[in-house]
């Protein structure tokens, strides 16, 4: 009898069967999180529709909570009959066991926007392949704002690449519902100010004499901070403590109050990242990263340009003031950086910059349906010490990554 694909046959009301599961490779391991890819075993076994399965573990009580609501929120976008193509769908969930709450999520192969700038030369994107990426997530921003979702947790490690070479924002765990902004011109499209700058890039030029001057620090900005107050939902403004160091902006910071704002001044920050290779605000400590998003302004190397305009927008320290405020995500296109593009084509038109090689002996080769661990033979696995280093083949364990 013909096997169906599993992924493709699995709807956000299925109830995933973890005990059939097999793990393939752990793909990722957050703050709250570990994420494997999968395979169905029975419906499944020749692995040809592999998916990305989070798996949170529930002794702790703040991870279960985000885990529930990261589920609500992915649900609410798989129900959402304009389905966007930058934004996730919730394949399926498990019912939840003793210990894990799990579900399902398409795989995206081309790992994370972070991992790819860091194979670029100088590590930074072209002014090109910024336009792309970044029009991809305004999309994504703009159509989460339009559903009253404030995201709250944008920077690269956060935005995948698809098979497609396109982009899929991933950990909805600190996004938060807000009424839609009353102001009436936040529905209208009229640009009555143009923000164009049309000097050029002399970018890679001078990137490295600016880098020169700036001290290096470690990076730490893997751990989102604790909330101060939860509030998944409520008002037009949420006043949770959330989000990445260098990522965070000043009303959070200050305890204002803050709304769909945050995210754009994320975006100014992913933005900067993107072209520097280094977030723009990092001190040596979080108190004097934090000193540096409330007190400094950005720094830009070379010449003025569209995009060091679009940046200089975003990073406005008074949300009110800031690019996006007024009239949402359509500000943001309006502006000069993003002349020409067509955002009605986006999936459509453009060729993607960078398109995933498909390593099938990966999923089907090394690893296969026989020598996949079950879930929970793998974490029961993580409690045991390891083996000698003689004995392993880290070729065929996937625990080498732990
Ligand atoms: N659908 C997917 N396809 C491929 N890799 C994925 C997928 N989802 C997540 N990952 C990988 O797993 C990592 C952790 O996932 P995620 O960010 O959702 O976990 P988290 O515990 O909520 O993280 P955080 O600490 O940022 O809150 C991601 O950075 C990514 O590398």
């Amino acid at each position: 009898m013909e096997t169906r694909p599993s992924s493709s046959s699995l709807t956000p009301a299925t109830n995933l069967n973890l005990d059939r599961l097999k793990v393939l490779k752990l793909l990722g391991k957050g703050a709250t999180g570990t994420v494997f890819l999968v395979h169905d075993s029975v419906s499944d076994s020749s692995v040809s529709s592999p998916f990305a399965l989070k798996l949170v573990d529930k002794s702790s009580a703040s991870s279960l909570r985000r885990a529930r609501w990261e589920i609500q929120i992915l649900r609410r976008l798989s129900d959402d009959t304009n389905q966007n193509p930058f934004l996730p769908k919730l394949l399926a969930s498990s019912s939840e066991s003793s210990e894990f709450i799990a579900w399902a999520l398409p795989y995206c192969s081309g790992g994370d926007l972070n991992v790819l700038r860091h194979r670029q030369n100088d590590g930074v994107f072209s002014s090109s392949v910024m336009k792309f990426y970044l029009a991809e997530i305004v999309c994504a921003l703009d159509h989460l704002h339009t559903m009253g979702i404030a995201y709250r947790d944008l920077k690269p490690e956060n935005i995948l690449l698809q098979e497609s070479g396109h982009v899929t924002l991933t950990d909805f765990d600190l996004s938060c519902s807000l009424n839609k902004p009353t102001r009436p011109e936040f529905y209208l499209s009229d640009p009555e100010s143009d923000p164009n700058s049309e000097s050029k890039l002399s970018h890679k030029r001078s990137l490295r004499i600016f880098r020169q001057k700036k001290k290096k620090t470690k990076s730490a900005r893997v751990n989102p901070i604790t909330r101060r107050r939860l509030s998944f939902s409520g008002g037009e403004q949420s006043n949770s403590f959330v989000g990445t160091d260098e990522y965070i902006s000043p009303e959070v910071i200050r305890g204002d109050g803050h709304d769909f704002a945050v995210d754009w001044w994320a975006l100014g920050v992913l933005t900067y990242e993107m072209m520097y290779g280094e977030t723009p605000f990092k001190g040596r400590s979080k108190k004097e990263t934090f000193r540096n998003v409330l007190m400094k302004e950005p720094e830009f190397a070379g010449k003025p340009s569209e995009l060091t305009d679009l940046i200089r927008r975003l990073l406005v320290k008074d949300p009110t003031k800031r690019l996006g405020f007024r009239r949402g995500a359509a500000e943001i296109k309006e502006h000069a950086f993003f002349r020409g593009v067509r955002w009605d084509l986006l999936t459509e038109v453009l060729r993607p910059p960078f398109i995933p090689l498909r390593d099938d002996g990966e999923l089907t080769g090394k690893v296969t349906a026989e020598s996949g661990f079950g879930i929970k033979e793998y974490f029961e696995k993580l409690k045991t010490p390891p083996l000698p280093l003689s004995h392993e083949c880290p070729e065929n364990n996937p625990f080498v990554d732990f």
